[in-house]
């Protein structure tokens, strides 16, 4: 095997090469120690992947909301930026116009992390499967092998931690040439005309519906074809991620509420007329040729889902780059599982990081691989690994995970353990008295209350992420 070992460190296995793995091998290499980085595909596919690049992004184009004073994720992608992450730089330099949130194109996202990693003087990219743990002479790795790690390796994992696997599905949403949009029905615009870093407040592609046309999509969605999954039947779905037809099935105004809201947008066609629901369309490519179907995940069979959608006003003659799916995601029950440095306690050295610990979502995924690779990082160099505080997104996210917060007398592994996002309800209260009005007056009004308490959260947790990085925020 060929290796680049200019470091007197051994090396640091990470078995993947998605957000989390190449965020973590990132992480080691930057800490001087050389890392193997295992990725199957080039070998082996999987259902959700189309490339062989590394941190291809499966769905959604989108980093999410890039607010740091008052937004959960956006205090993540500001603590990652300030650890130095790659992800963060790749999709920082490949942004598209997306209002306030943070979206990519996606392969010069995913070209971008594969340039950096392979040509990083510490790690060797081998393009292999793994098809157990790690053997003995592998005496520190990572596994970061995803929702959809392979089936061998995940019944090896199955088997090491003894635990009933544990399973939600995921869904993804269309993609539509952006040459096949009616613009004579159709318009640019951003909810409520938000103006985001590069953008002009007309990043989205808007398709109007009356009620007649709703109520037809919402009958169409609901009598269409589904997937038969029948081996999976009982599993749940991951509520911010819930298939179109499900939401509908919920109610008639479910989806109105929804993905389909029509506030915040005035037909620039008949701005007198107000529309009963809307379609949002988001740019997923730098061209401008591609758009995605915000929050048209779907189970639908691709028949259904072309005759379906091409019902939308606007999108009567779409051609679509790529249909919708649905995917199982497994994750381990982390809380039970892991130590507070994601260390499997029944195998020391042994560590998991990205979705398949039980976070939700590309950012909190790389943002573990982040945390795992730091601290193999550090193990590796005789140091001990230090968690981040439990008042910064990372620590609360952390927390979340490896169940360290849990202070009841329920034991972590009793709850019942659900991947999750980040988000301000995971950090510890405010201190009392952290609320302050800037004109001093004690008491604040309505949603004024909610805002502050938010900025409060965020300012603390950047610079307590600053001080545990021995950084300025
Ligand atoms: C269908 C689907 C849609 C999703 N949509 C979104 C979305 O729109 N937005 C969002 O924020 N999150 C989404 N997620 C959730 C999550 O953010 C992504 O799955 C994310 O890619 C997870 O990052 P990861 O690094 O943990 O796993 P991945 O990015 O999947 O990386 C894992 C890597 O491990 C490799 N691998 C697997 N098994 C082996 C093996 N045995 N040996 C070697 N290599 C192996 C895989 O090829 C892959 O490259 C979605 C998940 C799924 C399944």
């Amino acid at each position: 095997m060929n290796t680049k070992t200019s470091s007197s460190y051994s090396p640091i296995h990470v078995i993947g090469g998605g957000l989390a793995g190449s965020e973590a091998a990132w992480q080691i290499a930057e800490a001087g120690v050389p890392v193997i980085l295992h990725e199957m595909r080039g070998v082996r596919g999987t259902d959700a992947h189309k490339t062989d690049g590394l941190a291809e992004l499966v769905c959604s184009n989108s980093f999410r909301s890039d607010d740091a004073t008052s937004n959960a994720v956006g205090v993540l992608h500001a603590e990652m930026r300030l650890a130095g992450s790659l992800i963060m730089h790749c999709a920082d330099r490949n942004q598209v116009p997306a209002g306030g949130a943070l979206a990519v194109d996606r392969d010069g996202f995913s070209d971008a992390v594969s340039a950096a990693i392979e040509s990083h003087p510490l790690i060797t990219v081998l393009r292999e499967e793994v098809r157990g743990l790690p053997p003995k002479e592998w005496d520190l790795a990572i596994i970061a092998t995803g929702p959809l790690t392979a089936p061998d390796l995940a019944e090896a994992i199955r088997r090491e931690t003894g635990a009933d696997a544990l399973a939600f599905f995921d869904a993804i949403a269309p993609i539509v040439y952006a040459d096949t949009i009616d613009m004579d029905i159709c318009w640019h615009q951003s909810r409520y005309d938000k103006v985001g870093p590069g953008g002009t407040g007309k990043d989205y592609i808007n398709c109007p519906l009356t009620e007649e046309e709703y109520n037809a999509f919402v009958d169409a969605l609901i009598a269409g074809d589904k997937t038969g999954f029948k081996e999976w039947e009982g599993t749940p779905y991951f509520d911010g991620c819930l298939p179109i037809e499900v939401m509908a099935e919920r109610g008639r105004e479910t989806l109105r509420h929804g993905p389909m809201k029509p506030m915040g947008l005035t037909n620039a066609h008949n701005p007198a007329v107000k529309p009963y629901a809307v379609v949002q369309l988001r740019q997923d490519n730098a061209l401008g040729t591609l758009y995605n179907m915000v929050g048209f995940q779907t189970k639908l069979k691709y028949g259904a889902q072309a005759e379906i959608f091409r019902m939308i006003p606007g999108l009567e003659k779409a051609e679509f780059a790529r249909l919708g799916g649905l995917h199982r995601n497994t994750y381990i029950n982390s809380p039970t599982l892991l130590d507070q440095s994601l260390t499997l306690k029944s195998r020391p050295g042994l560590r998991f990081a990205g979705q398949i610990t039980g976070c939700e979502g590309y950012v909190e995924s790389a943002s573990i691989g982040l945390l795992a690779g730091r601290f193999a990082a550090a193990e590796r160099k005789g140091e001990t690994p230090s968690p981040p505080p439990v008042t910064t997104a990372f620590g609360a996210l952390l927390n979340h995970i490896t169940g360290g917060h849990i202070v009841s007398d329920d034991e972590p592994g009793k709850r019942s353990f659900q991947p999750m996002n980040v988000n301000f309800g995971l950090f510890p209260p405010l201190e009392p008295g952290a609320l302050t009005r800037p004109d001093g007056a004690k008491r604040f009004r309505g949603k004024e209350k909610a805002l502050a308490k938010k900025q409060a959260t965020a300012s603390r947790a950047l610079s307590d992420c600053a001080s545990w990085l021995g950084k300025t925020a």
